[in-house]
């Protein structure tokens, strides 16, 4: 079955540093999906989460500071690996870890992810993935049993599953990305990586020693509370998807689950941030 999506073609002048913010805006927004070019980008967000005036509250369109024009169109299916070949470059986290579609050749890293994102978020690019990538380099997961929350394209499930994760499930509630974490969990051959489409709903009764979650400030608040239960003492969250501006209202909520914060990186006002579930 085809999703139907909403493609915003943004022109951006000047294209740097307009586009930055602009993507930083509509991913807190709710889009999904970005393919940026020479004169901006295309973001793209689900038919059924749109609304004609969704535009409106984003305030870099409205602030007069970039010069913005756009252009929306309804799509179902488009073909994502041509776009993708013309606009996606490998990313590289410290030197250590390579997200790269297929075409793009062997990296010389010591982790290789390959992925073919389609319509879903998860290629690195984008800030808040790449510093859960940057916190997950930092883990040691041997033989750890590891939470994906909104795995996207499997991204990140995947590098916890290169860096020694016993046991990883990859949870999206949108059925594309469930789709797409499934064909990318294949390609990178990933054994002990479950995927299912889904919420926080599917968490009952499940126990994890880390859980990442990138989706965002929302989410995250109603959430936090069925992460904490199926976190085991002593586990670890990463939180990311929201602005350092929130940390304050996701700290709150933490503590209250014996979720204490222990550090946090920061990328253009994104941030990422690890607890430590007290052992009680
Ligand atoms: C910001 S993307 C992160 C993707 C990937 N994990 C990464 O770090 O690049 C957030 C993802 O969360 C999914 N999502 C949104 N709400 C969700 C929910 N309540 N439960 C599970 N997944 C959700 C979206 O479909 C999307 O794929």
């Amino acid at each position: 079955m085809d999703t139907l999506y909403i493609a915003c073609d943004f022109k951006v002048k000047p294209v740097q540093p307009g586009t930055e913010i602009l993507i930083a805006e509509l991913g807190e927004a709710g889009f999904e999906s970005f393919v940026e070019n020479e004169e901006g980008v295309i973001a793209y967000i689900q038919k059924s989460e749109w609304e004609p005036s969704y535009l409106e509250n984003i305030y870099i369109l409205n602030s007069g500071e970039f010069e913005i024009t756009y252009e929306v169109e309804e799509i179902a299916q488009v073909n994502w690996n041509e776009e993708w070949e013309k606009n996606f470059q490998p990313i590289e986290v410290d030197g250590i870890c390579t997200v790269r579609a297929p075409f793009h050749p062997e990296p010389a890293t010591a982790y290789d992810i390959v992925i073919e994102p389609k319509m879903s978020f998860g290629t690195g690019h984008h800030e808040t993935t790449h510093m859960m990538i940057q916190h997950l380099l930092r883990l040691d997961l041997k033989g750890k049993k590891v939470l994906d929350m909104g795995c996207g394209t499997g991204v990140l499930g995947i590098l916890a599953e290169k860096l020694g994760a016993a046991e990883v499930d990859a949870i999206d509630i949108d059925n594309w990305c469930y789709l797409n974490s499934l064909e990318n969990v294949e390609r990178n051959r990933c054994e002990v990586t479950s995927v299912y489409e889904g919420n926080a709903a599917l968490l009952e009764g499940r126990r994890y020693e880390v859980i990442i979650a990138n989706i965002n400030r929302n989410i995250l608040l109603n959430d936090i509370p069925a992460y904490a239960a199926c976190l085991e003492p002593g586990g670890i969250l990463l939180l990311s998807g929201f602005y350092k501006d929130d940390i304050p209202v996701i700290d709150e909520l933490c503590v209250k689950f014996s979720l204490n914060f222990t550090e946090n990186l920061e990328k253009n006002h994104w941030v990422a941030v690890k607890y430590l579930h007290a052992i009680s």
